[in-house]
């Protein structure tokens, strides 16, 4: 099996916080693998050690079988990370330019334009462009060298909703392609409609791996909301079997449980104040709150 990422037992700590601990994730060649997790997780720092650009603690990372920091292997990894810099006083054609002759086989300009939506953009100055904009030309230069391997670090941020579709278009005939595509992104949505396989990382640690229908499927029926009577309170329904988290929104409360046919039953057993019950189907936001609830 010739794997395109591998880290192994990969820890980060800062000023003796571990940041990432003992991550240990391997990625196939031809992958779109989504990774998520809350603010402060560990993606930013985990896609920054594979792209080399922050040494590990301990472990060890090899990229499409080398060493991160090997020039043949950068040659073949593109990289959008959080903040995109522009260059002052270039067009965004020519900052492609600049950016493609870096590499020996890059995409051509008109293609770059292409997949980051940017035609109509390519004589206005990079400064001048919206902070969308300026993400799809982060994109535009991440492709930039046809890279084997493309990082995406939150991508779609501040894009309106044609350009993420649009963005998620790319994304898949990459794939096709036989790229190698790494996101991280806050919007499961996104990780749902893109990700071969989603990685869940919370406080530096994978807490779930797998297909977003395994991710799914691990915790479908997980939460029980109702709107509550003003009788009944947090610490009440915190007593009750296999409740992980009580999350109130008003007097509607979601109760994120590993059993939820045993905790329905102690629910009505116990005669709580309940209205409106509803038992959901553990969508990807729910599977993700309710992994994030129970690792942390
Ligand atoms: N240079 C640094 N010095 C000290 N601590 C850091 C540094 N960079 C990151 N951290 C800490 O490491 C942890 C992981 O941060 P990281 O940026 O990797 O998380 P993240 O999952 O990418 O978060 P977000 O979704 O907010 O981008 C956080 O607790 C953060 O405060």
């Amino acid at each position: 099996m010739s794997f395109a990422i591998e880290l192994d037992q990969v820890s980060k700590i800062y000023q003796g916080k571990k940041a990432v601990d003992q991550l240990t994730l391997k990625v196939e060649k031809g992958t779109v693998i989504a990774l998520l997790g809350p603010n402060g997780a560990g993606k930013t720092t985990t896609i920054s050690m594979i792209l080399g650009l922050k040494q590990p603690t301990s472990g060890t990372i090899k990229l499409l079988g080398g060493s991160p920091k090997d020039i043949k292997v950068r040659n073949r990894i593109g990289a959008m990370l959080q903040d995109v810099s522009v260059i002052d006083n270039l067009k965004v054609a020519e900052t492609i330019e600049l950016f493609r002759s870096y590499y020996s086989n890059p995409l051509s300009l008109p293609e770059l334009l292409r997949i980051s939506g940017l035609e109509t953009e390519k004589d206005k100055m990079a400064a001048s462009l919206s902070g969308g904009q300026q993400r799809r030309l982060g994109f535009a230069l991440a492709a930039a060298g046809d890279p084997d391997i493309i990082f995406l670090d939150e991508p779609t941020v501040g894009m309106d909703v044609t350009s993420r579709q649009m963005f998620w278009d790319t994304i898949r005939s990459m794939a096709e392609k036989g790229r190698t595509v790494v996101l991280t992104t806050h919007y499961l949505e996104e990780a749902d409609s893109l990700a071969d396989r989603i990685v869940v990382i919370n406080q530096g640690k994978v807490v779930a791996d797998g297909s977003p229908s395994q991710i799914k499927a691990e915790t479908t029926g997980r939460v029980i909301s109702f709107t509550a009577g003003v009788t009944v309170t947090t610490e009440q329904l915190q007593a009750l079997p296999g409740v992980i988290d009580v999350e109130w929104s008003g007097r509607r409360v979601k109760l994120h449980s590993r059993d939820t046919d045993q905790l329905i039953m102690k629910l009505i057993e116990q005669r709580f104040d309940m209205k409106d019950i509803e038992i959901q189907s553990g969508g990807l936001e729910d599977a993700f709150q309710a992994i994030v609830h129970s690792t942390n």
